[in-house]
């Protein structure tokens, strides 16, 4: 069913879909990389068939010719043995390139996995890990590589795989910083609502943006590895003569500098082109793997007035399906955690819309994260649960056990920070139809264009093959609300979902939500500071300020009988009740910061009403009875 679009700008949708280059393709457009990537290939090639290519046994002598530069017999000339370089440069190669392989490989398969431990899960992992690297860090190199090679003499293969070990803290800290990073953004939290679970996010989401940073590190530690193992060679520590390896071809060229210089060209200039080499193919490929996902800036959303009403909504109807109770969350500041929402309490029953409502800094968004389990890093939750049918949950640890997706679905203020940018439309969509169906790949694929065609989306086909950043605005939310919906939630917590649309766009996208309730039965929270998205929307409302609920009701009693002063000034300086040419209300003074939170009434600064008697003492929420409530010492006569 093709839900027709409110007049929403479509100018994105009908752009054709970029198609992008592959990665190979993308490498292939840089020089530097392309030139050292195919010397490598050349290099390696060679030396694993050098049985097959070297002209000569790395330990024929040819004395006649020894110490001879190049020339039509020995192409890179001879050592002072007479040994053809060219050879031993060949069978050397695989030596001292397997054991900078496996430094590397030892590196990646010990730090990769700490790195993403600590960055992703944070907290104590992060701190036990970080000692543990640290630890491993402080240990002096060098010496600990003398100690392996005295326990086994001149196998530098342990050796080096020991130095993978004793560097992998290198790549576990760039791997954590960048996890650290990815798992702030909000398609994270997003994909974590959904209901996906954190191996899923993490190959799904996380990976593809530390493979650029990977790729550098393990290049810059194959470079390393290189030139230390050779340093090993040189000292005569490594694989014994005649046996070949770069280093020790070095060190036999060093002791002949003076009578045979030529020697170091060809040995000293292998060495320092492989390992430019690796660092610039490492270089390149980072970039061609940041290129995938980077699109342009997404456009920047504009903020306009709200459509009009448009009639009364749905009336809510069903049992209790979600309820917030006690809910106090905190930032840490200097001397302690503040409180920036207290004791907040609310309940929605299945399809109903309750829309959370006040200025700007009031707790809104902390309160709507809190219920969802997505709140910032640094915000605690001191106390509350969330109880979703019945079975109750503890806020305190992110509403833990809480059903993501099929339980609790969230959306976000902006569509497209919320949406993986490295990652199709498609891909996007099938990941979560995947974890709530079990479906296939193609399966999901159909439904995920289904799902788009039940959010309204023209040409899902189309869609799906796009990526963010390719998406409007609008059409980027109703792919989030896509999303949320994919799971069949009970609720939907949307955080300000239309602020940053255009308003033909907010008007789509609210007739959606208003579809998606009546039909689906789901129960919505609907963070807002616009009266007409309430108007629109809501069936209750649940006005905030300062951190504090200051009056709930229904949204019929909230327009004509508003109780709270604070209501009724929000309500008066709302300007799409207000006439033409008339002047509009305002409302003196600003929120106070939680630090500036009076003991008594919050808004008694700003409020008309004021008497001594506001800020004697805490002002508690005052039950009147059915739906409504209201913080204030007037209770009931403050009409
Ligand atoms: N990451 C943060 N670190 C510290 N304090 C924060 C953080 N996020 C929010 N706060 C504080 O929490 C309080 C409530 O913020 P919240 O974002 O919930 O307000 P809001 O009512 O949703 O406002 P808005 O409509 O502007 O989003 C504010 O005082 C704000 O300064």
């Amino acid at each position: 069913m093709t839900k027709a679009l409110v007049a929403e700008p479509q100018v994105r949708a009908q752009a054709p879909v970029t198609r992008r280059p592959g990665l190979f393709r993308r490498f292939a457009r840089k020089p530097l990389p392309v030139v050292s990537a195919l010397f490598l290939l050349l290099v390696i090639v060679a030396c694993v068939c050098a049985p097959l290519l070297a002209p000569y046994p790395f330990d024929d002598t040819d004395y006649v010719n020894a110490s001879s530069g190049p020339s039509g017999v020995h192409l890179l000339g001879t050592d002072t043995l007479g040994r053809d370089v060219l050879s031993r440069l060949l069978f050397g190669g695989v030596h001292t390139l397997l054991s900078a392989a496996l430094t590397v490989a030892f590196a990646f398969v010990a730090g990769f996995p700490l790195g993403m431990l600590a960055g992703y899960r944070g907290g104590r992992w992060d701190r036990a890990i970080g000692w543990c690297t640290d630890g491993l860090l402080a240990l002096p190199p060098t010496i600990f590589l003398l100690a392996v090679l005295a326990v086994f003499p001149h196998d530098l293969n342990i050796a080096m795989a020991v130095f993978g070990l004793l560097i992998s803290p290198a790549l576990a800290k760039v791997v954590r910083a960048v996890a650290l990073g990815v798992r702030q953004e909000q398609y994270i939290d997003v994909a974590r609502v959904s209901g996906l679970g954190d191996l899923h996010i993490v190959r799904a989401h996380v990976v593809s943006k530390l493979a650029g940073a990977v790729v550098v590190q393990l290049s810059l530690i194959g470079g390393v590895a290189i030139l230390i193992g050779s340093g090993l060679d040189f000292l005569g520590l490594g694989p014994q003569p005649p046996t070949p390896t770069w280093g020790t071809m070095v060190s036999d060229a060093a002791e002949s500098l003076h009578q045979h210089p030529w020697l170091l060209v060809p040995t000293g200039g292998v060495l320092a082109l492989v390992v430019l080499a690796l660092w610039f193919a490492g270089d390149g490929l980072r970039d061609s793997l940041a290129e995938r996902w980077m699109g342009p800036p997404p456009s920047a959303a504009r903020r306009r007035m709200p459509a009009p009403p448009a009639g009364p909504p749905t009336v809510p109807s069903g049992p209790e399906v979600f309820r917030l109770a006690g809910l106090t969350v905190g930032f840490e500041r200097a001397g302690g955690v503040q409180p920036v929402v207290e004791d907040v309490a609310l309940a929605i029953a299945a399809g109903e819309i309750v829309a959370v409502l006040g200025e700007s800094g009031c707790g809104k968004s902390i309160t709507a994260r809190a219920a969802a389990g997505v709140l910032p890093p640094a915000a605690h939750v001191l106390s509350g649960t969330v109880t979703l049918d019945g079975t109750v949950h503890d806020a305190r640890r992110g509403g833990r056990g809480m059903p993501r997706g099929n339980g609790v679905s969230v959306i976000l203020q902006e569509p497209v920070a919320a949406l993986d940018p490295s990652l199709p439309v498609g891909k996007i969509l099938a990941g979560s139809i995947r974890r709530h169906t079990g479906a296939g790949r193609a399966e999901a694929r159909a439904l995920a264009a289904e799902v788009l065609d039940k959010v309204g989306m023209p040409d899902p086909e189309s869609v799906l093959r796009r990526y963010p950043h390719e998406l409007s605005g609008g059409m980027a939310q109703r792919v989030c609300i896509a999303r949320a919906l994919a799971g069949r939630p009970k609720v939907l917590i949307a955080d300000e979902p239309t602020t940053a649309l255009d308003v033909t766009v907010q008007a789509g996208i609210l007739s959606l939500l208003r579809d998606r309730q009546a039909e689906d039965d789901l129960a919505i929270l609907f963070v807002t500071h616009d009266w007409g998205v309430v108007a629109d929307v809501a069936t209750r409302c649940v006005v905030m300020y300062a951190g504090q609920v200051v009056e709930t009701a229904s949204v019929d009693e909230l327009f004509t009988s508003p109780r709270h002063p604070y209501t009724r000034a929000l309500l008066a300086a709302n300007p799409t009740g207000g006439a033409p040419g008339e002047r509009l209300a305002t409302l003196p003074g600003r929120v106070p910061r939680p630090e500036e939170w009076p003991g008594g009434c919050r808004f008694s600064a700003r409020c008309p009403l004021a008497t001594p008697d506001c800020d004697a003492a805490p002002v508690p929420l005052v039950d009147l009875g059915g739906d409504r409530a209201v913080r204030c010492i007037r209770g009931e006569a403050n009409v």
